[in-house]
């Protein structure tokens, strides 16, 4: 692994179309880096932009969408390229799996022959080669029988086969970045676990970098190199996965480890963060989550705080607040001092 970025985002910033025209602020100046081979967690309440960044990124943004700032992937500036570049770039260099598996995979046809046609559209190679190849990648990805399975459509799939599925379709061109949206969102604990098992397994054969997005912190800190956590659609914290979710600076980042329910068993009440989310069509002056932090300052009202390092190596945190608060903020709830 190095420290030059695979993917650099810069001041990234989507503003969507919502009902009636409204425009809608879906990521307002974001910025992080995905180094090669590493496994980068972006956390964050639903509604924080996870998911338009990472279709932006792809070239996918929804239609009508405004993009600004900049996105570069290994030298080449991604926004403002050719539908005709990203497209080429998709499959072959980055890669998504998408939230709903489902959508992901067409019905009609079958499992392998899908996989066939996203290797043969990336290079030239026989139909028998690229179905020997499918077969591989189907059972790397841990579809039992893959070489029967391949035969079969996708509604023939339980749930847990499908997302596997998926993971061996955006994956069988080895991309260089993979992007994987809650990709286990929808399953039982075991099979969340090895289908995680399988995407670590593929970056240690490929070096693929892999985003995770996910709002689950247990994850992050399971699978997760590093860490992006954002929130309505602009950096908290970011940093090494372990150190920001064991010691987090930020009242936010804070707030969300608080509220993970502990290993042992316990009958104590887990604290939540108060209130909801401000509206993206109007997101505030100042810091966003400033209506919900018990450490709110008059100066978190009117500007928003730019990511600063904490002297920690690869640490950056977006807070008005950070040198003032204790160090780690375990407790977001804490009395401070004023
Ligand atoms: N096609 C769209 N048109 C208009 N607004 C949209 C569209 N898609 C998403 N949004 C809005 O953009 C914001 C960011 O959404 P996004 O899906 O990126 O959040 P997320 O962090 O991925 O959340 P989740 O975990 O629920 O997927 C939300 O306010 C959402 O309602």
């Amino acid at each position: 692994m190095t420290d030059r970025p695979l993917l650099a985002v810069r001041d990234l910033r989507v503003t969507l179309r919502g009902r009636g025209g409204t425009p809608v602020h879906a990521v307002r100046g974001l910025s992080f880096d995905v180094r090669p081979g590493e496994v980068l967690g972006l956390v964050g309440e639903s509604g924080a932009g996870k998911s338009i960044t990472a279709h932006t990124v792809l070239g996918m943004a929804p239609h009508g969408a405004t993009v600004g700032g900049s996105v570069d992937l290994d030298g080449r500036e991604l926004v403002g390229a050719s539908p005709a570049v990203l497209r080429s770039l998709r499959g072959r260099r980055m890669a998504l799996i998408p939230q709903n598996a489902l959508s992901a995979l067409s019905p009609v046809h079958t499992v392998g022959g899908q996989l066939v046609r996203a290797l043969r559209s990336n290079r030239r190679m026989s139909r028998a080669r690229a179905w020997r190849l499918a077969v591989e990648a189907l059972d790397r990805a841990g579809i039992p029988d893959a070489a029967r399975r391949a035969r079969a459509h996708p509604h023939e799939f339980s749930g847990g086969m499908r997302q596997r599925a998926v993971i061996a379709m955006a994956t069988v061109n080895e991309p260089d970045l993979v992007f994987a949206d809650e990709p286990t969102t929808a399953l039982d604990p075991v099979m969340q676990a090895r289908v995680l098992d399988r995407l670590r397994e593929l970056r240690e054969r490929t070096g693929t970098a892999i985003v995770l997005i996910t709002h689950d912190l247990g994850v992050v800190g399971g699978y997760a190199d590093r860490t992006v956590v954002v929130y309505a659609g602009r950096h908290v914290e970011s940093g090494p996965a372990v150190p920001v979710l064991t010691a987090p600076r930020a009242p936010y980042t804070a707030g969300l480890v608080a509220s993970l329910p502990p290993l042992e068993a316990t009958d104590r009440r887990l604290p939540t963060i108060e209130g909801a989310p401000s509206a993206p069509e109007s997101p505030p002056g100042g810091c966003a989550f400033a209506p919900r932090c018990p450490h709110a300052r008059e100066v978190c009202r009117t500007e928003e705080p730019a990511p600063l390092p904490t002297g920690e190596p690869g640490r950056l945190v977006s807070c008005h607040r950070l040198t003032d608060l204790p160090d780690p903020l375990t407790h977001p709830f804490a009395p401070t001092p004023r």
